[in-house]
């Protein structure tokens, strides 16, 4: 285990290579993740950023043709490693994706799922939606029609119940795959503000095409290109004097 851990690294990655069959999609990716900020992956269409995302919490082992070589480490923990179980893995690491997914169930149930399939007593799960409700800053909007479908409520109530149903089962990381893309602007505020609320208590990377959003909002800006992280650093760093030529060109948008 790396020193870094006590210094507050949350995902410590090294020499991370991913295949899709013959593509070789990733190159020997290394970074280390602080906790409790929020980190930003930028970087042109099809540069892996989505790819490199889901790493973290084994979503490409989904993908047949996907192949990963490397290390990565959540709070010192290989999670590669053949004894870790992929669905516990899953709850610590949480994701929200692109677009809004809630379960055609109430938003009750949506919120009760995960706590139900992980052992929650019936008699706590009142106070466990409630509170996942009010730390997805969405509690004030549906505390009167919890028994509702999650589907009558707007693409960024819907976003906010996603980011709540994955907070109901005490993660310890949240990936958020371009969160606020489809949404109007009124509602990526609110997510961008509950983003900035929730790193207080949780490790935050996320996804996002607005490299206006990642200059608000994320504490570290990583910079991604065919396959290669160029820079990662602080995001005032990153946004106001890169070291690298292919990150100012990218800030500075000379391409992509
Ligand atoms: N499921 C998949 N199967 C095969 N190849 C894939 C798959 N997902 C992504 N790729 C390939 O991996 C590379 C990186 O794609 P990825 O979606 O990770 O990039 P991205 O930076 O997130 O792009 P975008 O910003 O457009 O979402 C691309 O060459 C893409 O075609």
């Amino acid at each position: 285990m790396s020193d870094n851990f006590t210094n507050g690294t949350e995902i410590e990655v090294r020499d991370l290579n991913l295949w899709y069959g013959e593509n070789h999609a990733l190159h020997d990716i290394s970074i280390d993740i602080p906790k409790n900020s929020v980190t930003a992956f930028i970087g042109p269409s099809g540069c892996g950023k989505s790819t490199f995302l889901r790493c973290l919490n084994r979503m490409n082992d989904l993908i047949p043709s996907c192949r990963i070589e490397g290390d990565v480490n959540i709070n010192g923990e290989d999670i590669y490693s053949r004894d870790v179980d992929v669905v516990d893995l899953r709850k610590r690491v949480g994701m929200v994706f692109q677009k809004p997914n809630p379960f055609p169930m109430s938003i009750y149930d949506n919120i009760a799922y995960g706590p139900r399939i992980h052992g929650a007593k019936k008699k706590d799960l009142d106070g466990v939606v409630e509170d996942a409700l009010k730390s997805g800053a969405l509690w004030n909007e549906v505390s009167d029609r919890l028994k509702v479908s999650a589907l009558d409520l707007s693409g960024g109530q819907q976003q906010r119940l996603c980011i709540a149903r994955t907070l109901a089962v005490k993660p310890e990381v949240i990936l958020l795959d371009e969160p606020a893309s489809a949404l109007d602007p009124i509602s990526t505020g609110k997510i961008e503000d509950l983003i900035s609320e929730l790193k207080k208590n949780y490790t935050i990377v996320i996804v996002t095409h607005n490299m206006q959003q990642a200059a608000r909002i994320s504490d570290y800006t990583a910079f991604f290109l065919l396959g290669d992280l160029i820079e990662f650093g602080k995001t005032e760093q990153i946004f106001e004097s890169p070291k690298e030529k292919e990150t100012e060109d990218y800030i500075t948008g000379r391409f992509g």
